[in-house]
């Protein structure tokens, strides 16, 4: 096609299909119609007390049968500004350019002064009613008549001039007539919880009014963090009781927040129960009063997971839909200046606190250390305070370094509970890293406690350093170790007899991760023909096995050690071999228990013997 025979058409929008986007897309439910309506309202009186700071202030809804008014004392729009920011869907008269295109710092200029910044909000009342009319009188003409806009949802609009009696002062009221599948969002109760919702916080007065014309005001008390209080301890009860009523929860502890630069003021409340890090909990964040969203968790840290916020800023910046912040580098400035005034917290708590940093520690611990294993703030901070099973009890990371200098941490639950007696006995220091994270943190340790060394704790290394009997015992006892390795042999486990402490300890079961591994592998090659016994069977390596290690000091081991009869030499090895194997605590297989089994009705019935 050439040049000459280009046309130039505009765009048309289907109104009715753009409406459908906002509440299906955008808006997570119809009720943002009142939110948008009260903000155009704040904006509107804004505006107005920037001509005039003594103009009143004042936004009523009432909230009837068969329609919804919002009426408010703001600056108003002359005929010319209902055709230019009205009718055209995208125009905003909070835009320093008049509503043209966006430029960076009139945006932001604008957006310092009003909530609304898009042009779209007042397609929101679509998505409850088919037709809004919009009844307004300019402050800042106050020659110029009354304007009735009357818009439907087929993207149809009609404009008229009534007389200046037609509206008694410069503001503006619009009215919805609902639709009957919107009507519950209109309805007064859902109007005044919805208001009370959105406008809480809100610096101008809100009424909201039924049809016989009783007044409910939905704000007016100033939030805590603003309010003068008698003294510190009032006023740490008044921020405690803002947060049952708003989160429903008691707070461990409230941390206040002012962030000057943005007019951000709010509290940071201490979750009293523990939750998953994954939950991050959504934050109350509002914008010049009004609420933007219940559910924001982009305001903190991801690690920040243990406090539940309320703020109030004066420039924040929305997303189009207002239910979330704008992701730019001034929100990601406002998250780490927060971070940095919680971390405050922590660090004042942990050095003037204990008490409470304890509460803290014991609700939140487990959420902690899954978060600073990537965060190295956190770890920082953290990381002594936390509690962890070691040979001397549930004890701190700190507690625990101070009294061992070399901190020896095992692999598994289960090595702990082999290791951990006879490692004391030693005066051995050793944490339990089996449970979910705390291997990977006691590693760390060193990053936050110079001078501590940190050592994997392997059980062979702890045989290593058990003593070895003299020779004569050694000798005196290979009938019954000859014995004991035979009824052992089964699970693929040496028996070795050394002297070590506890003496009231008769056996050991040192039992590594690979060793097991090699067995089970061992046992399902034996049930498995073919391809697969090759396969497990190549896979076989020469893993170290398992090894119950006899304690030569024991009195009961000595005893054993020269039982002349065979049957009896058996069962005493089962018994000790089955008393090892529960002092482990790892899950018994069927051949093992079938072993405890037999040890325990030898020994029965050895007794029962006897005394016969
Ligand atoms: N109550 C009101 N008083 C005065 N002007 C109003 C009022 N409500 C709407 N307007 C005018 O209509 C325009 C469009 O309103 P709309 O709510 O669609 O968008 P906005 O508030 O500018 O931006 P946003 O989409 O971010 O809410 C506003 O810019 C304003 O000029």
């Amino acid at each position: 096609m050439s040049d000459d025979a280009q046309t130039t058409h505009t765009f048309q929008v289907d109104l009715r299909g753009l409406v459908d986007l906002l509440s299906h897309h955008l808006y997570s439910s119809p009720r943002v119609y009142l939110r948008e309506l009260l903000q155009n309202a704040v904006d509107a009186i804004t505006a107005r007390q920037a001509l005039d700071p003594t103009a009143p202030a004042r936004i009523t809804v009432r909230a009837g049968e068969s329609r919804l008014t919002v009426t408010d004392t703001g600056i108003g729009l002359t005929e010319a500004d209902v055709h230019r920011f009205l009718a055209t869907i995208g125009r905003s008269s909070k835009r320093a350019s008049g509503g043209g295109p966006l430029d960076g710092e009139q945006l932001a200029a604008s957006r310092s002064d009003f909530i609304g910044q898009f042009g779209i909000g007042l397609l929101a009342c679509f998505v409850v009613a088919d037709e809004i009319t919009v009844l307004t009188r300019s402050a800042a003409d106050p020659s110029a008549p009354a304007v009735e806009w009357r818009g439907t949802s087929d993207g149809r609009y009609t404009i008229s001039t009534l007389p200046g009696s037609a509206l008694p002062g410069p503001g503006t009221k619009v009215t919805l007539v609902p639709r009957a599948d919107g009507a519950e969002w209109t309805r007064h109760d859902r109007v005044v919880a919805l208001a009370r919702h959105y406008g809480s916080l809100l610096r101008h007065e809100v009424d909201v009014t039924d049809e016989r014309g009783t007044v409910t005001r939905v704000n007016g008390t100033p939030p805590p963090w603003q309010a003068p209080h008698a003294s510190p301890t009032a006023r740490r009860q008044a921020l405690a009781d803002y947060c049952r009523r708003t989160f429903d929860f008691v707070p461990l502890d409230s941390i206040e927040l002012d962030l000057p630069v943005v007019g951000l003021r709010g509290v940071a409340y201490v979750l009293p129960t523990s939750v998953h890090p994954s939950r991050q909990a959504g934050h109350r964040v509002h914008l010049k009063g009004m609420l933007l969203s219940d559910q924001a968790p982009e305001l903190l840290p991801e690690w920040a997971f243990f406090v539940r916020c309320v703020v109030d800023a004066d420039s924040l910046r929305p997303t189009a839909s207002r239910e979330a912040l704008y992701e730019d580098e001034t929100l990601a400035a406002i998250r780490d200046t927060l971070g940095a005034r919680i971390r405050d917290w922590l660090t004042g708590i942990s050095a003037s606190d204990p008490a409470l940093l304890h509460q803290f520690i014991a609700v939140h611990h487990l959420a902690v250390k899954a978060l600073a294993r990537y965060d190295d703030e956190l770890l920082r901070l953290l990381l002594p305070w936390l509690p962890f099973e070691t040979t001397d009890g549930q004890v701190t990371l700190d507690e625990f370094a101070r009294a061992h200098p070399v901190v020896l941490v095992t692999q598994t639950v289960e090595e702990f509970r082999q290791v951990a007696p006879i490692a004391a006995a030693a005066g051995l220091g050793v944490v339990n890293g089996g449970y979910a994270y705390d291997r990977d943190l006691v590693h760390r340790l060193p990053e936050v406690r110079p001078g501590t060394s940190v050592v994997d704790l392997d059980p062979a290394t702890v045989t290593a350093h058990l003593d070895a009997v003299d020779p004569a015992a050694e000798l005196a006892a290979a009938a019954f170790l000859h014995t004991a390795r035979e009824v052992v042999a089964q699970f693929d486990c040496d028996v070795v007899l050394r002297a070590f402490h506890p003496v009231s300890a008769p056996s050991l079961l040192l039992d590594n991760r690979e060793a097991r591994h090699e067995r089970a592998r061992g046992e399902l090659a034996g049930q498995t023909d073919g391809l697969w016994a090759d396969i497990l069977g190549s896979l076989r390596s020469e893993a170290p096995r398992a090894q119950l290690v006899l304690n030569h000091l024991n009195p009961l081991v000595r005893r054993a050690a020269s039982i002349g009869e065979h049957g009896l030499a058996v069962t005493a090895v089962e018994a000790l071999y089955g008393q090892a194997l529960l002092l482990a605590r790892r899950p018994l297989r069927a051949s093992e228990s079938a072993l405890l089994n037999r040890a325990f009705i030898g020994l029965l019935d050895h007794a029962m013997h006897e005394e016969g």
